[in-house]
């Protein structure tokens, strides 16, 4: 399913964040490394949260998470109230115990979490199959591979089955196979649940994010429904097909690179629309077949957003 199409929660948000600021002491002085986050997370809806190393990405999780106190702002979970209704993937694998086996991590995890001992082991063993781990379930966390145990913490946080999720980097470390059984387990626990997901990997946030927020040096500088900040943005280029493609040596082939069009066969891309009016007047009379906006990626969004903000390229993601 498109992961654009299914609307947010009509009865409000099951956890709204207010004007959150953390600052960090440094050598001199002090790093700012939120300065007033507001965001609200509704059921049904993956929000995935994008930025460069060091925009505050963490931070953030962790103050929603209820792990690193804000120095400014508030956290309200209105629908929730008690301990139980989160599940986090924080920083890969560290929040399992090495020297107790898959299994016993998530009976230890259900129980602390209000689950009674016996009803913990079968979801623990229900869930341990649902992430393709069921022959490791008692083999101890420390001996399993990386993916491996990256699988066990995702079946970890969800073992008291929560209604709110944070995933922060998911998929760090796992391989393509064990990428794409998250990305479709998470597609199906997006319609009952709200997750807040962070991740360099924009292909696997454009697959399961119905909600994007860029945050740039510790402030969300963009942030709505993924497909309209893709379809609506100013960086998406027009297409412009024609019948038939433009002859070798054709004298407008050097007139269109020079307004910086991209040249393929009989498409042609722009960005912009007064380039787009030129290359059109260009081409005259030639038939044109179609002409059409096309959708930016959300890496080609990520990338424009971080230009036009003038981000140095040492600190982007790779
Ligand atoms: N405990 C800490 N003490 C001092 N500075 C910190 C601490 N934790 C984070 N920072 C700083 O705060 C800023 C934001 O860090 P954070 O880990 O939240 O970023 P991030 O967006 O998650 O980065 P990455 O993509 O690299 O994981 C960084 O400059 C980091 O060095």
């Amino acid at each position: 399913m498109d992961p654009s199409v299914q609307n947010t929660d009509p009865s409000g948000p099951v956890l709204q964040a207010h004007d959150l600021r953390k600052r960090y002491p440094k050598a001199r002085g002090w790093l700012e490394a939120l300065k007033g986050v507001s965001l609200e997370l509704f059921r049904g809806e993956i929000l995935t949260l994008l930025g460069p190393n060091g925009a505050g990405k963490t931070t953030l999780v962790k103050i929603l998470a209820g792990l690193v106190e804000p120095d400014g702002g508030r956290v309200e979970v209105p629908r929730e109230g008690k301990r139980t209704w989160m599940g986090a993937v924080l920083e890969g694998n560290r929040n399992l115990y090495w020297r107790l086996t898959a299994l016993e991590n998530l009976i230890y995890f259900g129980t602390l979490r209000g689950l009674i001992p016996k009803e913990a082991r079968r979801r623990g063993l229900e869930l341990l199959e649902t992430v393709g781990l069921a022959e490791k379930a008692h083999q101890t966390v420390g001996t399993l591979s990386r993916g491996q145990q990256q699988r066990a913490a995702l079946a970890a946080a969800l073992v008291h089955d929560p209604p709110i999720l944070f995933l922060d980097e998911p998929t760090l470390g796992v391989d393509l196979e064990a990428q794409e059984a998250i990305r479709s387990w998470l597609l199906r626990l997006r319609e009952h649940k709200a997750i807040l997901l962070t991740t360099h990997q924009m292909d696997f946030a454009e697959a399961v994010a119905n909600r994007v927020a860029i945050l740039l040096e510790g402030e969300i500088v963009l942030e709505g429904r993924t497909r309209e900040v893709l379809e609506g943005s100013p960086g998406a280029p027009y297409r412009v097909e024609l019948q038939a493609p433009l002859e070798e040596g054709d004298p407008r082939l050097a007139q269109l690179r020079a307004v910086e069009a991209e040249v393929e066969g009989k498409v042609i891309r722009v960005v912009g629309e007064e380039t787009l009016w030129q290359v059109l007047r260009l081409l005259d009379p030639l038939p044109i077949e179609r002409v059409e906006r096309e959708s930016l990626s959300l890496a080609g969004l990520f990338w424009r957003v971080l230009r036009e903000r003038s981000v140095q390229c040492s600190r982007l993601p790779t």
